[in-house]
């Protein structure tokens, strides 16, 4: 397991059973395609993220990374294929080894047993999955200017109807996994980069996701700080059982994660080398 050096006391082993490969499902694309206008910006792309699993998409520019994320994400709907929450009714147990015994919000009405249909979900229903069951990292850690660092990363669980109180206490639990420690009073302008990135992951992983997707969440560090950042990421997602999807153009990046895929002109190509994860070599779900 790994430990954080940040602050030396973290402790992030929250679910003492650490899921090893093989990886039980979290999230499932399937023959995804998007087009916007005549661009083919996704066709026929599958990928399967396991429960403490990270992926890491790279690509050029414009290959359509953003986009198979957002689809992921249920941000936007894909024009064809479908995409799987394994575990949409949050967790009540499981610990992500195959067989866990968390519910699944298993949807026979979408023709998908053991899983929820995303993608056929009302913009309603989107939105409240992503705030319920999925965590977000960016370039930027976009955190509000006005409020402390513990508000920030209780925002989510104030926003989901939480007490401001109670929604602090659970934010608290991560300051110190996070390296955080001393820091909870300060608003964004008297954090570091690195610290408000810290702060922009605790905010991702407060309500215990089920998928944490970051989009180039280092891009804006240095590199010292972003492998940090980056480490900190893969193993605190991984000790709390959330699959991982992150896209980046940086190498070092990807090599944190557990499996990287590469999309090429809207596809994915085939396994292109691994990470140095648990799963490295597995190309599992592809
Ligand atoms: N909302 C949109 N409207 C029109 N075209 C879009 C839209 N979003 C993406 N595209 C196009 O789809 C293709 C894939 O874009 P996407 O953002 O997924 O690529 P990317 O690999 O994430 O690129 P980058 O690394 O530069 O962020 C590109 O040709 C892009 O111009």
């Amino acid at each position: 397991m790994q430990t954080n050096q940040t602050s030396g006391t973290g402790n992030l082993a929250r679910r003492p059973e650490l899921p090893r490969p093989p990886f039980a499902p979290a999230l499932s694309g399937r023959g995804l395609g998007k087009r916007f206008g005549t661009t083919v910006a996704l066709a026929d792309v599958s990928l399967t993220v396991g429960r403490a699993e990270s992926v890491a998409i790279m690509g050029p520019s414009g290959s359509g990374k953003s986009t198979l994320l957002h689809c992921l994400a249920g941000i936007i709907r894909p024009d064809a294929g479908e995409v799987v929450l394994h575990d949409a009714g949050g967790r009540t147990g499981g610990n992500g080894r195959t067989g866990g015994n968390d519910r699944t919000g298993g949807n026979e009405r979408d023709g998908s047993a053991g899983g929820r249909r995303v993608d056929t979900m009302s913009e309603r229903e989107r939105s409240r999955l992503r705030r319920t069951r999925f965590g977000f990292v960016f370039q930027f850690a976009q955190l509000l200017p006005e409020l402390p660092a513990e508000e920030n990363i209780a925002l989510p669980l104030m926003l989901g109807g939480t007490p401001r109180r109670a929604a602090v206490a659970r934010a608290h639990a991560w300051v110190e996994p996070l390296g955080l420690a001393g820091l909870e009073k300060r608003r964004p302008g008297e954090l570091s980069g690195g610290q408000a990135q810290r702060v922009a992951l605790a905010r991702a992983l407060v309500i215990e996701p089920a998928v944490v997707f970051a989009d180039e969440p280092t891009g804006a560090l240095d590199q010292a700080t972003g492998e940090e950042t980056m480490r900190l990421l893969v193993s605190t997602s991984r000790a709390n059982g959330a699959a991982l999807v992150v896209v980046t153009h940086d190498p070092n990046v990807a090599a944190a994660c557990d499996r990287v895929v590469e999309v090429r002109d809207g596809r994915l190509l085939p396994t292109v080398g691994q990470a140095s994860g648990p799963a490295a070599g597995t190309g599992a779900y592809r």
